[in-house]
């Protein structure tokens, strides 16, 4: 299909999951070459057409524009640990090699317990001088927020992304605890992330390339927000992950490791080349996707994509 004039290729990709993560065991999603290379367009199925816009937007820039000049050529990155049981999440992060780790916790179904075990044997694994965050999801009211992180920060945390879902709740919480607070979904799902007024509601702020339109409008929200960033996947294969990349070196500055190591979460990727962690960094390249064809979807998930990327570019 046509899907842009300076788009000449259009490639749908599938790749099973190692664990279950935020309720996906498939990922998949839309390569688009563009004079500037390849761009990918991976809204997440429950993204609805409006939503996924931003999306779309930074395929195009990846394809057609490019990005702005690296100031690093090397990310520091934080091994992501899924709310797998503690004896699996030790064993990720001694393999990672990475110094921080990002856990899941308050999955659905599971326990305070499991959160604590699992937290513990990470910290575990990295040793006293390695950070450990957690990601929350929004899945906790602000007194629940409070007792679990007074739980958890028994093993030091740096900061714990999103705990509740509002901006009022994230204020109030950080009047009740030290642990910073990183804002999330209230950014990225945001009608307008310039605009949402975070002054009072975290120390850190989330950036992701996909669900903010792109590498220089994720820049904008930085510069507009002030606040110290972390640049996040939003499960990507290694050509969306290279804009987050990009989007992390283009910062002018970077104090924490960055949540892009998610491609070691993947059974598979686009590229003989993915982008994994060596050292707990991940370099400043553009892999070239030479196994999209390796990794192509069923011919029902290809028409599903067709269908959203045409109502996207339609718009
Ligand atoms: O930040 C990381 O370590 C990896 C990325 C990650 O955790 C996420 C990617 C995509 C969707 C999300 O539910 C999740 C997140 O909430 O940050
Ligand atoms: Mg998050």
């Amino acid at each position: 299909m046509e899907v842009a004039a300076e788009i000449d290729a259009v490639r749908v990709w599938s790749v099973p999951m190692r664990t279950r993560f935020r309720g996906v065991d498939v990922r998949d999603g839309v390569l688009v070459r563009g004079p500037a290379g390849w761009g990918e367009f991976s809204p997440f199925w429950d993204y609805d057409v409006a939503e996924s816009r931003r999306w779309w937007a930074a395929a195009v820039e990846s394809a057609v524009e490019g990005w702005p000049a690296p100031l690093r050529d090397t990310v520091p990155v934080n091994v992501t640990v899924p709310a797998v049981d503690a004896e699996r999440a030790h064993a990720i992060v001694a393999a990672s090699g990475c110094r921080t780790a990002k856990v899941k916790v308050a999955e659905p179904g599971q326990t305070a317990a499991d959160d604590l075990a699992r937290v513990e044997a990470v910290r575990d694994a990295l040793g006293p001088d390695g950070a450990v965050r957690v990601d929350a999801n929004a899945a906790w009211d602000v007194d629940t927020a409070v007792r679990r992180i007074r739980d958890l920060d028994r093993v030091c945390l740096e900061y714990v992304e999103q705990p509740c879902a509002t901006l009022a709740e994230l204020a109030a919480l950080r009047r009740r605890t030290d642990v910073r607070v990183a804002a999330d979904e209230v950014v990225r799902r945001a009608a307008d992330p310039l605009r949402v007024d975070l002054r009072e509601a975290c120390d850190v702020v989330v950036l992701k390339v996909q669900p903010l339109g792109g590498v220089r409008a994720a820049l904008r929200v930085a510069e507009a927000q002030d606040l110290p960033c972390v640049v996040s996947s939003a499960l990507e294969s290694s050509v969306g992950i290279a804009a987050g990349v990009a989007l992390a070196a283009a910062l002018p500055e970077l104090p924490f490791a960055c949540g892009l190591a998610t491609v070691a979460l993947f059974t598979d990727d686009v590229t003989s080349t993915p982008l994994l962690p060596v050292d707990g960094a991940l370099p400043v390249t553009r892999p070239e996707p030479d196994r999209v064809d390796a990794v192509a979807a069923d011919p029902l998930t290809q028409a599903r994509w067709g269908a959203r990327l045409a109502a996207v570019v339609t718009a």
